[in-house]
């Protein structure tokens, strides 16, 4: 529980400062933007946080210091309040209700609680998302997301591994959880987000159903795809009303709920998307290869496409028919790419005008977008390719209405600035000509009265305290000179007198009026566009999601265009077969190189688990990588760098390549490895892509081959599944095992030995790697040349004695031990059923096995 907030000691209440303790004490988790001008000032604390984080002058309100102060403006406040939420503090903003008058309190309220994950800056491409997780029971779950910058719900129940991985897909979000503990499955994953804990009622399922139904006035969810009582609703209502309540109002964007099904997509964990690098890596990621997007809709639908590849055929065939179409016609890709460039983040737009956080120049992006509406269509309706958006004619209405009315450019901020054009309204022409003609009259009246006064040097002038006034300089005071009766003194310069009279009196209540006046239609008449627009929410937002989806196509097809990708072809079977396939990312970033392409072939019922060994540094990774990134790219529906690839659709791509995060979470190198590996080994599925890197390699030579070893035969048979695997190793012993386990075989990297030293050739050739050059290899990174002879001299003699089965125990000792006597007393261990035992059955039944280990250790 937070404190509630008082004035330190000595700090006088005053009006001000009550009505600031009073919204202080409603947010008391959130700096308070208080409004006081034209600027949000910040007091006490919240002003040392803002002057720390967004090193700006702490100051102080009152003369003893007790009160610190810092100011924001108001007009600059966006890049303020975006480096704060980054960091992650809410922000309640206060707005002045009340136009001060100088006599009353101005009235205050709380308009709009701005927290990392409903933060939508003004500039694209930072967009909060809010994520809510629950522990259902243990083995399920259930998780949504929402995205108030496309208004985008979705929820489901799974098993924890899902859970993970759709956790870690949205890392970095705010996170909304029942109060409670933090369930350890899913610590690591949440930890370095910011999270708010919510009272448990909030996840109600049958509550959260009723209250959704109501909010869109249906009698159902099912028509979403929603059982009644499906526990995931519970976690959706939470996410969409923490909007609200944080928005202070009805997002009405967000009009529906998708389910998070899990059989519709290629399942990617975290550990995968991270290892593959999709997103973010050491270098460039597959993003980054695969962003040609011109759009923040286009970018935002490549993560998700890149996050979740497909599952159904039909789905990639369309998106590929539509890249082939646009590979076809060179012209057809250059307009669309064209027309694509003029068009804005319209979903963020939509969003942001309904959260209130929008301004005119949103308005403004709509209308830029639905400009370049028409001519995106005839180059679609030149490729026949019209299905992809919806008709630009259900727009044309909004169009107009906003190419007419909203300014260019407009002013971000209503009365301060243009926002509508002229010859939109009569009423707001007719007031602006009144002030812009007011300029005349000032400047006859100011002739006038140098005529009338004879000093050729007076001056008009306009001041915000004092308002219009003549100012005579004190060199134009002539010792004769007699003011006009109507003259009356308003100020006293060092070097002038300032007056003003009736006539300008009567002048500046006109100017003020009429200032007044345009300020009060233009808001008017943005209110009436604003909410025309906003009447046209849902055909807008499926105009942004298909303008998204056909910017992330017309991004693949110019990649495919300009790299020389293959579409890939999909059969029934689970078989992989690419001929000539490239890493995607090392081929474009490796110029001076070329990339050496590579074959993988592998089937269900045949060859499928792959032992890959070459010299460090051969390829092996590489190869283990590409063959991965190809078959997600071939299913989020892209063409790929290959020559030919036939693939059977994959279900789940496991990686076990390197560790990293968790090493900040007290596990060690060799705990992560094995974490890892356990959760494939429980679940892999036939249909699964396992890339295993150096299993075991955390460990003892002899541990780290005996898990590698046993890990495979798991894979190749004990866990009922059939899953594709490349399993890279330098334990050469396992290249044994081709001929020994059905479904295994020998792949290597080839290098060409010279006197010289080794070439890496970077080609994957059938059979098993000799050996493994690390001393070259070591030699190539430079390591003194007393280290390297040294090594030489024990690796020679590591191999001598290994082969007499000397003092160094030969890796064969180390195989018997999975021979057939341990596999005995394993197979009779699985067979009991230790329930239907007798305690004393039991201890006779440990006897006999232990006698029978003890034989096998020791024959
Ligand atoms: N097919 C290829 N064509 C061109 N260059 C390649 C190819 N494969 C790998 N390389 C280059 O070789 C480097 C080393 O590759 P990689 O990391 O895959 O080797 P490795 O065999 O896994 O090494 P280690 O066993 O030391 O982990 C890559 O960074 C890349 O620059």
């Amino acid at each position: 529980m937070l404190k509630s907030f008082t004035l330190p000691d000595g700090v006088k209440m005053t009006p001000m400062l009550e009505q600031f303790v009073r919204w202080k004490n409603e947010y008391p988790e959130a700096l308070l933007f208080f409004r006081m001008g034209d600027f949000y000032e910040l007091f006490f604390d919240d002003a040392r946080v803002a002057s720390e984080v967004l090193d700006i002058a702490l100051t102080a309100r009152d003369q003893g210091k007790k009160i610190p102060m810092a100011g924001i403006p108001h007009h600059a406040s966006e890049s303020y309040l975006g480096k704060l939420i980054k960091k992650g503090y809410h922000v309640a903003i206060c707005e002045q209700m009340t136009e001060p008058d100088g006599r009353s309190l101005v009235d205050r309220q709380v308009i709009r609680l701005v927290t990392p994950g409903t933060y939508l800056p003004e500039e694209t491409g930072n967009d909060g998302r809010l994520v809510a997780v629950r522990k259902l029971d243990r083995y399920r779950w259930a998780v949504g997301s929402l995205e108030p910058g496309t208004g985008f719900l979705e929820a489901g129940a799974m098993p924890l591994d899902e859970v993970r991985g759709f956790l870690s897909a949205y890392r970095g979000s705010e996170i909304l959880r029942p109060k409670g503990k933090i369930p350890e499955e899913i610590a690591f994953l949440i930890e370095s987000s910011p999270v708010v804990e919510l009272p448990v009622e909030d996840f109600d399922p049958a509550g959260g159903a009723r209250w959704l139904q109501h909010r869109w006035d249906l009698a159902s969810l099912q028509g979403f795809g929603f059982q009644d009582g499906a526990p995931e609703i519970g976690v959706a209502a939470a996410l969409l009303r923490y909007l609200e309540e944080t928005q202070f109002g009805a997002a009405r964007h967000v009009s529906g709920i998708a389910p998070v099904l899990s059989s519709r997509y290629l399942h990617l964990d975290v550990t995968t998307q991270r290892n593959l690098e999709l997103f973010d890596g050491d270098g460039p990621s597959l993003y980054d290869i695969l962003n040609r997007c011109k759009t923040a809709c286009g970018r935002r639908r490549l993560r998700e496409w890149i996050t979740r590849p497909l599952m159904d055929p039909g789905e990639i065939s369309r998106r590929l028919d539509v890249q082939e179409t646009l590979l076809n016609s060179s012209d057809g890709l250059n307009d669309l790419q064209d027309g694509l460039g003029h068009c804005k983040d319209i979903e963020r737009s939509l969003a942001r005008l309904h959260m209130r956080s929008g301004n005119p120049r949103d308005l403004a992006a709509i209308r830029d977008t639905l400009s370049a509406l028409p001519s995106i269509e005839v180059a679609l309706k030149d490729v026949g390719l019209s299905h992809l958006l919806p008709c630009s004619d259900d727009f044309r209405d909004i169009s107009d209405l906003l190419a007419g009315g909203i300014e260019d450019s407009p002013s971000r901020v209503l009365g301060n600035g243009k926002i509508v054009r002229d010859g939109f309204d009569d009423k707001l022409d007719e007031w602006r000509g009144f002030a812009e003609r007011g300029q005349e009259w000032l400047n006859d009246f100011t002739q006038r009265e140098r005529d009338r006064l004879s000093i050729p040097r007076l001056k008009t002038g306009y001041s915000r305290v004092f308002g219009y006034y003549l100012e005579i300089g004190k060199g134009s005071m002539r010792d004769d000179l007699e003011l006009p009766e109507d003259y009356r003194r308003r100020q006293t310069l060092v070097s002038a007198e300032r007056y003003t009279t009736s006539e300008l009196r009567d002048f500046e209540e006109r100017m003020s009026r009429s200032e007044e006046e345009v300020r009060k239609r233009e808001t008017e008449l943005y209110g009436m566009l604003l909410e025309r627009t906003l009447e046209k929410t849902e055909k807008l937002q499926s105009l942004g999601r298909a303008l998204g989806n056909l910017d992330v196509l017309v991004s693949l097809a110019e990649v495919s265009r300009e790299r020389g990708y293959i579409r890939p072809e999909f059969s029934d079977g689970g078989d992989i077969s690419i001929k000539g396939g490239r890493h995607p990312v090392v081929e474009a970033v490796q110029k001076e190189i070329p990339f050496v392409p590579n074959d993988v072939d592998m089937k269900m019922d045949g060859n499928r688990l792959a032992i890959v060994t070459g010299p460090n540094m051969a390829g092996k990774s590489t190869y283990l990588r590409m063959t991965a990134l190809l078959v997600i790219m071939a299913q989020m529906g892209t063409y790929i760098p290959a020559e030919s690839a036939e693939l059977g659709l994959c279900d789940r791509v496991f990686t076990r390549l390197g560790a990293r995060d968790e090493l900040a979470f007290g596990n060690s190198t060799f705990m992560v490895e094995m974490v890892e590996t356990a959760n494939i080994l429980h679940n892999v599925t036939d249909r699964s892509l396992v890339i295993l890197d150096e299993v075991g390699r955390g460990t003892s030579t002899y541990d780290g081959m005996s898990i590698a070893w046993a890990v495979l035969e798991y894979l190749q048979g004990a866990c009922g599944r059939c899953p594709k695997v490349l399993f890279a190793t330098h334990y050469h012993e396992l290249t044994a095992l081709e001929g020994r386990m059905p479904h295994v075989f020998n792949l290597r990297v080839e290098v060409e030995e010279r006197p010289d030293g080794v070439t890496f050739l970077h080609r994957v050739v059938p059979g098993p790697a000799d050996r493994s050059y690390g001393v070259e290899v070591a030699r190539l990174a430079g390591l003194p040349r007393v280290v390297l002879c040294r090594a030489q001299e024990l690796l020679e003699r590591f191999e001598k004695s290994s082969d007499d089965g000397a003092s160094v125990p030969g890796p064969s000792v180390q195989m018997e031990f999975f021979d057939l006597k341990g596999d005995a007393i394993i197979q009779e261990l699985a067979s009991l059923s230790p329930d239907d035992l007798t305690p004393i059955q039991a201890l006779e039944k440990v006897y006999e096995l232990h006698e029978e280990a003890r034989k096998a250790v020791k024959p």
